[in-house]
């Protein structure tokens, strides 16, 4: 018989949930659309089936995202270890997928689509502990949850901020805002240099005190949103949080991830301290390689993880060790790139929103 309500944490396959992959469709907004667009019924029908395939396993990761997203936020405390954390949502996710990732080629089917960051106060993404990291999430602490789902490569990438602190509250509203602000604006036809705009205005209309000192908030002019392709999380397109004058249209068919970022800092973010996430380069063919270790690893990630990106403990609980050297030439070899931390500077703090909106086309159009 087929569960019919999620555990504590999240055990139950999201598809025993929805027999027949009735998922929700979540929100389906409106938009501005300046021509109006026809289709006959031959091609309506076609686009219909072949968007619903994409549309039912995109569904089907958002509501993963959704219930394990909801059970972080109520489990989430101070005192715990960072590795607990970011396990937790891992195992949730590939529990609710239905997919280990630990036989071959498994974690390509279904499950993470990149790694669980827990990136803290100044630093603002692409944070995620090492094998021994003993840090402990503190009372204090400004963290950015930000973690992927993906269902046959159709990957949702969506983040919220936790603190404890009520004094930062407006730091977590002006990002919550922009954001907002920016998939009000985001559909076909919208240029990207505009979405930057609204979302600056709206970021910067914010200020925040902590300990006493009142900080006007800033968008984080070189982080933004972007396209997500199969397999790909930074596809082609950027969404910049500032306002600009690039022209680039959003698309029928696009899919957006519009995250924005606040900081009582600099504004700005630099590489910092080491790297835990890494991804193979789409666009990179075959180089020969000399190193074996390095062979072996390249490998490893093809068989495991494709294009999706992978952080070190994802090697270490495949049983791979000793990889560091050969991890290290497959990236100076521009095999795999290395995602650093992104952090403002030191005693900042820093806050983001991320949400996945497809402008949709005509069809999927909501009349509320
Ligand atoms: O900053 S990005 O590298 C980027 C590239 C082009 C435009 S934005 N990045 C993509 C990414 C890279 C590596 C990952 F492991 C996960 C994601 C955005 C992002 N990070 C977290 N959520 N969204
Ligand atoms: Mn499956
Ligand atoms: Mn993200
Ligand atoms: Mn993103």
């Amino acid at each position: 018989k087929n569960p019919t309500a999620q555990t504590e944490p999240p055990s139950v396959m999201v598809s025993q949930l929805f027999p027949n992959k009735s998922y929700p469709k979540g929100e389906e907004v409106e938009y501005k659309d300046e021509n109006n667009y026809r289709t006959t019924n031959e091609e309506k029908r076609h686009l219909d089936n072949l968007q619903s395939e994409f549309l039912s396993d995109f569904r089907e990761a958002a509501e993963i995202h959704r219930q394990v997203r909801q059970y972080a936020k109520k489990s989430i405390r101070p005192g715990q270890s960072l590795t607990e954390i970011a396990e937790t949502i891992e195992n949730s996710v590939r529990a609710l997928t239905g997919h280990s990732g630990l036989t071959e080629g498994d974690a390509m089917a279904a499950g993470m689509g990149f790694p669980c960051g827990l990136s803290l106060n100044h630093c603002a993404a692409h944070y995620t502990p090492n094998a021994g990291n003993k840090m402990v999430l503190q009372q204090d602490d400004v963290m950015k949850v930000d973690f992927g789902v993906h269902v046959k490569g159709r990957i949702v990438d969506s983040a919220f901020t936790v603190a404890f602190e009520p004094k930062y509250d407006n730091l977590l509203k002006a990002v919550q805002e922009a954001t907002n602000a920016g998939i009000r604006e985001a559909g076909i036809d919208a240029r990207v240099g505009e979405i930057g705009g609204v979302i600056q205005e709206t970021m910067e209309s914010f200020e925040v005190e902590i300990d006493g000192t009142t900080y006007p908030v800033k968008s984080i002019r070189n982080l933004t949103g972007h396209n997500i392709l199969p397999y790909s999380i930074h596809g082609t397109k950027a969404v910049p949080i500032v306002k600009s004058n690039d022209v680039t249209k959003m698309e029928e068919g696009d899919v957006f991830a519009i995250e924005t970022f606040g900081s009582t800092g600099n504004g700005y973010v630099r590489d910092d301290m080491e790297v835990s996430h890494y991804a193979k380069n789409a666009d990179k063919h075959h180089v020969d390689l000399r190193l074996s270790s390095a062979k072996a690893l390249l490998s490893v990630i093809n068989k495991n993880f494709g294009t999706l990106p992978f952080c070190r403990r994802y090697l270490d609980r495949l049983g791979q060790d000793k990889y560091l050297l050969g991890l290290n030439s497959l990236v100076a070899s521009d095999i795999v790139e290395a995602y650093p931390p992104l952090c403002d500077k030191k005693g900042s703090y820093t806050a983001q929103f991320e949400h996945v909106r497809p402008p949709m086309s005509p069809e999927y159009q909501h009349v509320p």
